[in-house]
């Protein structure tokens, strides 16, 4: 154990509740603890205690835990203060721990501290994170998995692997008057190759986690006035946007989130997509772009009257996003009195669609007719690549990241490889070595561990 300072801090949500949690870490929880309880703390015993102040008035009373490390959360000694969960209590015990010597945590410190003493990685303790954060039931099971290690160990191995590929490579330098062939060279290049393949494949996952954490990003877009706004209000099931009859109403974003049958799914209304518009709605469409930069999905809308002229204004916008979704909107209006509900398979295939899409959806976002299926399309759609026994866990950006950067590194060390340039070789397999390490903590810097444990809530 490192002699750093002891840390307090309430665990329990903000507010009123049965129970409230404070918790205490460090090398003087226990002399606090046992001070505040007024009694001997056995490891992992519940005891019933009054908790007192300075004076030996009480101030509640409840249970208190004693984790000696480390075989505790953090690896340090932990005590648990178990009190009534008021806000005054709550406080008031805080107040004694601290002149009783400890200091109020950071942030996600008792994380942190986890994460130095070696009780979890840094993917899994940022997995901590997200399974209080999760937002739905699938979010919290993928975060589940990532904190038992799935991904950790994913990596892990990945990294030996590169590790291997690499004591190969450097063995083969020092005997660079030999041609690489006689060294095994094949052998390596398989392989590398196997190890390329390994990292696409954790690379797919780890988006998917990523769109697990973060839930599906789908961004709607469309020509003026074909109906964004009153789409965002029939899915968030309120008034949130605006909605007028004067084209250029929505300028800057509006996000929402939506949850379909316990679903997550993120939603953003963006300014219509024209020619020309005055400099408001100018700097509207140029947000709109970027944020589709970033869109796992786009909701395409068009008036079902007049879809093809839309079509034209957005079909630049959209080519890149990784999905679309086509909604033929105002179906109340059309003349013929087409069935909103059937599909829209049988109108004029005028619109052109990318790659694999579904044929459009027609409906009324006023009337709601036809929002069903809707529902039902984007559900599949945040849903079918979160599909349950597939071991997905959950991701980040950085982690995405870091991903990306060992596999351009490792292509890079196959093209050198090929060349029979081993130094530069071994340099990028270090850096792709490098890379994964990021991810599990095990190559960091510090300020990258201040900027995660931050995000933390206080007491984790
Ligand atoms: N009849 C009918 N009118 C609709 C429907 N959806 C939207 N509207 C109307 O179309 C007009 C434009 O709707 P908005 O939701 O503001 O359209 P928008 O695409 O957000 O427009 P901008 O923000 O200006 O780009 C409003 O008068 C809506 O009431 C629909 O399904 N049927
Ligand atoms: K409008
Ligand atoms: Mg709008």
């Amino acid at each position: 154990m490192t002699d750093r300072d002891t840390i307090a801090a309430i665990a329990t949500a903000p507010g009123a509740g049965g129970v409230g949690i404070v918790r205490l870490s460090g090398g003087h929880a226990r002399a606090i603890g046992e001070a505040i309880a007024r009694r001997t703390l056995r490891p992992r015993h519940a005891h019933h205690a009054r908790f007192h102040d300075a004076d030996g008035s009480t101030l509640d009373d409840g249970i208190a835990l004693y984790f000696a490390g480390p075989a505790s959360y953090t690896g340090e000694d932990v005590v648990e203060l178990q009190g009534h969960g008021g806000v005054a209590v709550m406080q008031a015990l805080l107040a004694r721990c601290c002149a009783l010597g400890a200091r109020i945590a950071r942030p996600g410190e008792f994380s942190e501290r986890a994460f130095l003493e070696g009780r979890l990685d840094l993917a899994q303790a940022e997995a901590v994170a997200d399974l209080i954060a999760a937002g739905d039931a699938r979010a919290a099971r993928a975060a589940r998995r990532a904190l038992d290690g799935e991904f950790s160990r994913r990596v892990d191995a990945l990294a030996a692997d590169l590790l291997a590929i690499r004591v190969h490579v450097e063995a083969a330098i020092d005997f660079a008057d030999e041609p690489l062939d006689t060294l095994g060279g094949d052998a390596l290049r398989k392989r590398l190759a196997a190890a390329v393949d390994a990292l696409d494949a954790l690379l797919v996952a780890a988006r998917r986690g990523r769109r697990l954490r973060d839930g599906l990003h789908a961004v709607i877009v469309g020509p003026p006035n074909a109906g964004k706004s009153s789409l965002l209000n029939a899915l968030a099931g309120s008034d949130r946007a605006i909605v007028t009859d004067i084209a250029g109403t929505t300028r800057d974003l509006l996000h929402e989130v939506v949850r379909i049958d316990g679903v997550e799914l993120s939603l953003v209304d963006t300014a219509g997509l024209r020619e020309g518009g005055d400099t408001i709605e100018r700097e509207g469409m140029r947000r709109a772009h970027e944020e589709l930069a970033r869109a796992d999905l786009a909701i395409v809308v068009l008036d079902a009257r007049d879809p093809v002229a839309g079509c034209e204004a957005v079909a630049d916008a959209i080519a890149a996003v990784p999905q679309r979704l086509w909604i033929l909107n105002k179906a109340d209006l059309l003349a013929s009195a087409t069935d909103p509900d059937a599909s829209a398979s049988s109108l004029p295939a005028a619109i052109p669609r990318f790659g694999d899409d579904r044929p459009p959806l027609l409906l009324s976002a006023l009337s709601g007719a036809g929002l069903d299926g809707l529902h039902a399309r984007l559900k599949a759609l945040a849903g079918d690549e979160s599909a349950e026994g597939t071991g997905a866990f959950t991701a980040r950006s950085r982690h995405v990241d870091a991903l990306e950067r060992a596999a351009a590194e490792l292509a890079d060390a196959g093209g050198h490889l090929a060349h029979e340039s081993l130094d530069l070789a071994a340099e990028a397999l270090r850096s792709a070595h490098d890379a994964l390490g990021e991810i599990t903590g095990r190559v960091h810097a510090d300020d990258l561990l201040g900027h995660i444990f931050s995000s933390f809530c206080i007491g984790k």
